[in-house]
């Protein structure tokens, strides 16, 4: 890992960089598949999933024997975890729940706003080098929470066809309504165009690499929404002399070994607690079973030294991360001021991986910067706000002249009619 000692602040955006490649560099292929599927549907879906996992599969839906059999193959064990996390995760999302919001703004004016679920959705959940199914808890839990009616699933095939058991156990355990057996750009243009198997949806949730994150990106060009840009995983510490190193760099490990693409940043005021994780992050390493995949990410990675707490401060706020560490005495100052950052750990005793899989709060998380203008995903990423009105006659005599004025103000006649029919009607 390459240790920056007091960079330049005019050198900040080069140094922050994301390993990944741009929207622009993906965007050919993405078009490409995009208009194949649109097009040939099922057998363009077939042919991509030939090209990129290797297999050839005739039927693309996992049949509810296939999802039996496979959850009666995950350990008890397991399951149990699962149960655990999935407890934990419900408690956390059920408490997001917020109430009508009503007012009376003026006499005779009553407006309120309610949530109401989005009716048919998505779940990506990724698959191509690792089988995350705790990504199906942090989708589905809050998505059957919030009362989405259909719940669709795609995740990537293995070699022999089939999906993990793990995530099938995870998808029945969580009521998702259907699941297929397709990944990458291939499975989000089935749920942007929806196929002959797979059902058009209204959003799409989840994380994925660079191509199944710019293919979110560039499906909502097509009226599907998305949840966030969540790509490559990423992780910035900030961790004084009071950090412990060797947990310090096992947290950034955890997420460099997500894949080659994702990056992790150490920020410090003390040279000494860096060259401990440097030689931590050595030792470590060398048990790591993705050794190969982690060392590329820890290529791409940082340690830098910088003077002070507000000097790290603005970094980290310039930087964004995806999951934001704080290792240091006084922990207050970072936690009260940090304006970007996806999810949060505080103190030496709350690894990353804590909130990967089961204290509760939500993993999907946006990456590359987009902490800046997005949240995680959360329960109302599963809802939309309406809002309702209703006027009484008392009301639009007392609102009535305003709307008239503003209407005839901007040339719109016919709104203000509506109004003047009415209160014409009432005098
Ligand atoms: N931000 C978050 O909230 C979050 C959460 C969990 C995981 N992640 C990230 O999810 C990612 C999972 O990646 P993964 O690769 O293991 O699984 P994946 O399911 O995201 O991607 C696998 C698919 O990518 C496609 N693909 C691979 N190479 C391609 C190429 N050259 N051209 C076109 N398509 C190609 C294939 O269709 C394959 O099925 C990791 O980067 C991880 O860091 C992010
Ligand atoms: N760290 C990932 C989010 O960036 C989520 C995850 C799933 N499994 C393990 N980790
Ligand atoms: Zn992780």
């Amino acid at each position: 890992m390459k240790t920056i000692i007091n960079p330049n602040k005019k050198d900040w955006s080069e140094l922050l960089k994301r390993p990944t490649q741009t929207v622009e560099n993906i965007e050919n292929t993405v078009t490409e598949i995009f208009n194949d599927v649109q097009r040939r549907g099922d057998k363009a879906i077939t042919k991509y999933t030939e090209l990129f996992d290797g297999v050839n599969l005739n039927e693309i839906q996992v049949s509810p024997a296939e999802i039996e059999k496979a959850s009666s193959l995950v350990p008890e064990e397991l399951k149990e975890a699962i149960q655990t996390a999935k407890a934990n995760i419900e408690t956390f999302h059920a408490a997001q729940k917020t109430e009508r919001v009503s007012v009376q703004t003026s006499k005779g004016i009553d407006c309120w706003q309610e949530k109401r679920p989005i009716q048919k959705i998505g779940l990506y959940i990724p698959g191509g080098t690792a089988p995350l199914f705790s990504t199906v808890l942090m989708l589905a839990v809050p998505a059957n929470i919030a009362g989405c009616k259909e719940i669709v699933l795609c995740s990537p095939p293995n070699k022999e066809g089939k999906i993990a058991n793990e995530i099938l156990y995870a998808a029945q355990l969580c009521g998702v309504t259907k699941v297929f057996k397709v990944g990458g750009i291939q499975a989000i243009a089935g749920l942007t165009f929806g196929t002959d198997a797979i059902p058009q949806v209204y959003k799409i949730f989840g994380p994925g690499n660079q191509y199944v994150t710019v293919a979110k990106q560039l499906a909502t060009k097509y009226g599907v929404a998305i949840d966030m840009p969540a790509g490559p995983s990423e992780l910035l510490v900030v961790a004084d002399d009071t950090a412990n190193a060797s947990y310090v760099a096992s947290d950034l490990l955890s997420q460099a070994e997500h894949g080659a693409d994702s990056q992790v940043i150490l920020v410090s005021t003390s040279k000494l607690l860096l060259d401990k994780v440097q030689s931590e992050i050595q030792k470590q390493i060398l048990n790591l079973p993705r050794m190969e995949m982690t060392q590329k990410a820890i290529d791409n990675s940082k340690l830098i030294y910088v003077e002070n707490d507000d000097i790290a401060l603005e970094l980290i706020n310039e930087y964004a991360p995806e999951h934001f560490i704080i290792c240091t005495k006084n922990e207050d100052f970072y936690v009260d001021n940090i304006a970007n950052a996806g999810s949060v750990f505080i103190g030496n005793y709350t690894p990353e991986s804590a909130g990967d899989y089961a204290s509760g709060t939500n993993h999907t998380l946006p990456t590359n910067g987009f902490s800046k203008a997005y949240s995680g995903v959360n329960l109302d990423s599963f809802t939309k706000s309406i809002t309702f009105q209703k006027i009484t006659k008392e009301g639009i005599l007392n609102i009535g002249n305003t709307i008239e004025l503003m209407a005839e103000a901007e040339g719109l006649q016919a709104h203000k009619n509506a109004v003047t029919l009415r209160l014409n009607d009432l005098k």
